[in-house]
């Protein structure tokens, strides 16, 4: 029998064009429609750069204001799907309620089966909109609060905030927030994205791939990982007495000990960059600020001795949902919370490949090696 050359999962292979992002990993960057994200990430907001996402332009003062008009307007949580959620034990994993929302919000839609590119981009923005309301509301229903009302003076970050906490939010925490849903929005073919593109591929709807693409993202080989990155924080205990140096210390014993054990440390590594994630850095400086801000120094030596440690063992470095974990912990978010924060960016970056993927389709069918039983008869 031939060789048959098999790409386990799929590393390396180039399956289509996209215009929505470039990673280079050579250079170490990474550009959403030709802009470096840093310079997004410091210079604009997220509605902004949602704009860009599905438009391939930065939009100018009108555009912008009338697509944020049309954000604000849909940020209420829907009836029927806050009394879906109420049906929801209060055990359900987050992303379970994230993605059964989006379900009933596509079902719900009076677009549902139309895929046209209007029809589409109505859905994602809708979809985009809707999002901060579950992800809040879940929260605060699993701590025993009602649901809190939009504010329409705020902007998509601090609205998510103010829904999530019902106090208003402060300015650098917002600022932090903001970035952080900058730096999740899109990441060209990665597992999540490439799961819509498969769904999309059958001509299905943009709601059924989204839903699909929150399964795929859940994992913790993918965004599952900045929840994970929180549980590791706890399992080696945060202790908010210590100084940076003694976390650290007993963060860099508990990474050897599992690395000596050779487990797998979730928000380190990366299938695309190998010297480091692009996003890092500026991740980093908005925990730094959040750090000072909050008084946690222990924190960061957490962060520094497993950062450390891995290096020094493994050469591996943080991907994004390591400094993002702790993040959005000292914001005050649970931590089952994280990954849907990251939906919530993610659904701008999904939804732009959907639409790209509508406009250049081809079904992604791939092929596989049979290696079962010979053919044989039933008896
Ligand atoms: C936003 C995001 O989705 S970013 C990714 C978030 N995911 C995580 O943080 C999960 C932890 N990381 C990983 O599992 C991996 O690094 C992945 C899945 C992200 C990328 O993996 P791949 O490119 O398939 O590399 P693979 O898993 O084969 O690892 C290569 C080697 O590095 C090791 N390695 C990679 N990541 C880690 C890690 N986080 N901890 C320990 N060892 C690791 C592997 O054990 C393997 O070692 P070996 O060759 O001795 O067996
Ligand atoms: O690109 C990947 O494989 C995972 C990732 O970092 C992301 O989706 O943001």
């Amino acid at each position: 029998m031939a060789a048959v050359d098999i790409k386990k999962g799929l590393a390396g292979v180039v399956v289509d064009y996209t215009a929505v992002s470039k990673v280079n990993p050579d250079t170490n960057s990474l550009l959403y429609r030709g802009y470096p994200v840093q310079e997004l990430a410091a210079k604009c907001s997220f509605e902004e750069v949602a704009y860009l996402l599905w438009n391939g332009e930065l939009p100018n003062e009108t555009q912008l204001a009338e697509f944020t008009a049309r954000e604000r307007a849909g940020r209420a949580l829907d009836p029927v799907v806050k009394s879906v959620v109420d049906t929801l034990p209060t055990t359900a994993h987050p992303m379970d309620v994230c993605r059964t929302a989006t379900s009933v919000l596509g079902a719900r839609h009076e677009l549902a089966e139309d895929s046209s590119p209007e029809a589409n981009m109505k859905k994602a923005i809708d979809l985009w909109a809707a999002m901060p309301a579950v992800v809040a509301y879940d929260q605060r229903r699993r701590r025993g609060q009602d649901a809190v009302e939009p504010r329409e003076d705020l902007d998509y970050s601090a609205n998510f905030l103010w829904m999530t906490f019902g106090e208003d939010p402060v300015d650098e925490v917002v600022e932090a927030f903001n970035v952080s849903m900058i730096l999740y929005a899109e990441h060209s073919f990665n597992a999540s994205t490439f799961t819509a593109r498969v769904v999309t591929s059958t001509l299905s709807d943009l709601h059924s791939a989204v839903t699909a693409a929150i399964g795929a993202l859940k994992g913790p080989l993918h965004g599952g990982a900045n929840e994970a990155v929180m549980h590791t924080f706890d399992e080696i205990g945060i202790r908010s007495e210590e100084s940076l140096e003694e976390a650290a210390t007993r963060a860099r014993a508990w990474m050897e000990d599992a690395l000596a054990q050779k487990k797998k440390v979730m928000g380190f590594g990366h299938r695309v960059y190998k010297h480091g994630d692009s996003r890092v850095p500026t991740m980093k400086a908005a925990l730094d600020k959040m750090i000072a801000h909050y008084g946690r120094p222990e924190l960061l030596g957490l962060y520094n001795g497993l950062e450390q440690a891995m290096d020094e063992a493994k050469a591996i470095k943080p991907n994004l949902d390591y400094p993002a974990g702790p993040t959005y912990h000292l914001m005050g978010f649970d931590t089952q919370t994280f990954t849907p924060l990251f939906v919530a960016s993610r659904i701008t970056g999904w939804t732009a490949h959907i639409m790209e993927q509508v406009a250049s389709n081809s079904l992604i069918r791939p092929l596989s090696e049979y290696n079962g039983p010979e053919e044989r008869h039933v008896p």
